[in-house]
């Protein structure tokens, strides 16, 4: 909307979308005249019309074609407007390379340096707005009253900001940008025609970054929870203002861009005359935005603000507010509007639509699309406009290719990490919603053929009550060495661990007593080198793959002992490694054997469900200890003894 909405016909004192304007008539429609004639800035103009009065000279005005007069005027906005990025962006390199600044330490925030620059109860106010909001202990309105912080309305706050030292800093500062500077900075705002747009000044952008995060947002979030509702200031547009006599010298009621707005005095009260702020309604988005409807009489009649040197007024952007004429004299004002991305995205301030959002890799001069608003020093180097044009062409090709692509359609789930990716605001729905449901689907599947799994399986399990004490068979004895074996003794017999079990080597301490170590008759040693062991122990949870066992049986000694331990069942391995075998049930054979296929590669624990079976890690081991009774070494969990009569 930022090229199609908002365009303020001097000449009629009022804002205009072009899109209401047909390309070939340039002609309004009644209800578009209603709409026009229920703008502030229109009534304000004429206050003493009544509202048929309006209506009547308004459409005489659109006979005598003053819509086709402005015509030239809307259209070269327009241009103005699809050129902003590039202009500025020119704009900004080129006073970087050419303006030479009064006093650039100004601008950065040293300990000496930030002292001078607050009122030490700005300072005070932010430090116990850290502490707490409104609603939450921690602050309270009257630890901030006694530091000046005054409540001008239910959400308009006015308090000290800069230190009159360097207000007039600033002020000399800017007087000499606009005395000296070869190059312009582009204009404040669509409304205002004097003042800087201070985004296009490097130094000042950084000392502004900082400002808004470091201490406009504690304020923001304490004393306005609602404008921002806890979402981050993660840009701004700040610009000055500047009334005097034959340019600007009033503003019509409006209300910001901006989730929040700080404007700060720069200038002396006595040196001008006029020139009020005032404060009326508050936009309701949740009513579908737009000016809330005023008389002319209620407009006159709202009163004007205090405005002083160094201080400042906190308002949420939405709040309506204006200007009244200024009679003698200029007045300059530093103002912020405070942006948070996450609230803007969603509704755009400006024509109550949501944006298509637009991911940039710089900061977007547009006043809408702000997105993430990269700062340059962040991203590493300065933007020039060389480099920022051909992004921002790529950019809108890779989105119409990005929309028109069969796979955006089909909603396939592709997460494109690029940076310089353009999404639309749709899209990123879409592909959310598929996420949703391809998890949503995968997690219905898992728990059917989990259940299934289990009812098949659950029978099998033999706990039934625990002994610690039961005995362990063993069917068979491990060999022993005859001779010394480099790290065996003689008659001793030696294993090695080839698995870790549950992640870690001390758990076999645990699981081997009572269970494998007794059954060396004399004495059994554990060895760290698995080639010199008569016996590799092998944790069936925590198998290596499939190629590193066989690569393992094809270079450890022929003659050794390869034994299986678990004490898991089937089912238990199932579920904590559940992915291999989720899918199989009997009315999905195919996804079940393409499964089968995949997890004989990445899961080999599958050896102990089929166990004994024909693969031929199978017949890789020589021994099994497990709670089966045909494991070579028979190691129950517990056995089924009959109950003494105290043991009821
Ligand atoms: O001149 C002022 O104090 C107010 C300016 C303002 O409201 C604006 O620029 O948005
Ligand atoms: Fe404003």
């Amino acid at each position: 909307c930022f090229l199609t909405d908002n365009y303020f016909l001097e000449e009629l004192g009022i804002h205009l979308n072009l899109r209401s304007l047909t390309d070939d008539s340039l002609k309004l429609s009644n209800s578009e005249l209603e709409q026009l004639i229920a703008k502030r800035s229109w009534l304000e103009r004429h206050p003493s019309a009544d509202r048929a009065a309006l209506q009547q000279q308004l459409r005489r005005l659109q006979a005598e074609g003053i819509f086709s007069r402005c015509a030239a005027e809307l259209l070269a906005e327009q241009t103005r407007r699809e050129s902003e990025d590039e202009a500025s962006f020119a704009r900004e390199a080129e006073i970087a390379s050419r303006h030479v600044y009064k006093n650039p330490d100004l601008f950065s925030y040293g300990e000496v340096s930030q002292r001078s620059m607050f009122d030490p109860r700005f300072v005070a106010i932010v430090e116990a707005c850290r502490h707490g909001n409104k609603a939450t202990p921690g602050v309270s309105m009257d630890d901030l009253r006694q530091y000046g912080l005054r409540q001008v309305l239910e959400d308009v706050y006015f308090l000290p900001v800069f230190s009159p030292s360097f207000c007039s800093a600033l002020h000399s500062e800017f007087s000499h940008f606009s005395d000296h500077s070869p190059v312009k900075t582009g204009r404040p705002n669509t409304m205002n025609r004097d003042g800087l747009l201070l985004d296009e000044l490097r130094p000042i952008r950084a000392w502004l970054d900082r400002l808004r995060s470091d201490w406009l947002q504690p304020l923001v979030d304490c004393l306005l929870p609602e404008a921002a509702n806890g979402a981050k200031l993660d840009s701004h547009r700040a610009f000055t203002v500047r009334y005097l006599p034959g340019r600007d010298t009033g503003l019509g009621y409006h209300y910001d861009n901006a989730e929040a707005t700080l404007n700060v005095c720069l200038t002396d009260s006595n040196s001008y005359h006029g020139n009020a702020l005032y404060f009326g309604d508050l936009v309701e988005p949740k009513l579908g935005g737009g000016c809330p409807l005023i008389s002319p009489e209620r407009l006159e009649a709202l009163p004007g603000v205090e405005q002083r040197l160094g201080w400042g007024l906190l308002h949420p952007g939405l709040r309506m507010h204006g200007v009244r004429r200024l009679l003698e004299g200029t007045r300059l004002n530093l103002i912020l509007w405070l942006r948070a991305s996450r609230l803007r995205n969603r509704l755009c301030p400006r024509c109550w639509r949501r944006p298509e959002c637009t991911r940039l890799s710089q900061r977007y001069v547009g006043s809408v699309r702000v997105f993430a608003d990269i700062a340059p020093q962040v991203m590493g180097s300065p933007v020039t406009a060389a480099t920022a044009r051909p992004q921002l062409q790529l950019n809108r090709a890779m989105v119409r290719r990005f929309r028109s692509s069969l796979k955006m359609r089909l909603c396939c789930c592709f997460r494109w990490r690029n940076k310089s990716l353009l999404m639309t605001s749709a899209a990123f729905e879409r592909q959310r919603l598929c996420w949703r449901l391809c998890v949503g689907c995968v997690v219905l599947l898992l728990a059917w053929s989990l259940l299934l799994q289990n009812g098949l399986e659950l029978r099998d399990i033999p706990v039934l009550l625990r002994d610690r004490d039961a005995p362990f068979e063993i069917r068979a004895a491990l060999p022993k060495a005859s001779v010394s074996a480099s790290g065996c003794p003689a008659n001793a017999s030696c294993i090695a661990f080839a698995t870790r079990a549950f992640g870690s080597y001390s758990y076999w301490n645990g699981a081997l007593q009572p269970g494998l170590v007794p059954s060396c008759a004399s004495d059994c040693r554990v060895l760290a080198d698995p080639s010199e062991a008569h016996a590799l122990l092998f944790h069936g949870f925590d198998l290596p793959s499939r190629r590193r066992l066989r690569q393992m049986r094809q270079t450890q000694p022929s003659s050794q002992l390869w034994i299986y331990y678990s004490q898991e069942s089937p089912v238990h391995l199932l579920t904590n490694r559940c992915v291999r075998d989720c899918l199989i049930s009997p009315w999905l054979p195919f996804a079940g054997s393409a499964l089968a296929f995949v997890k004989e590669f990445a899961f080999p624990s599958y050896l102990l469900r089929n166990y004994p079976d024909t693969t031929e890690e199978a017949g890789y081991f020589n021994w099994t200890v497990t709670y089966r009774r045909d494991s070579t070494i028979y190691l129950p969990h517990s056995r089924l003894a009959r109950a003494t009569n105290n043991q009821e």
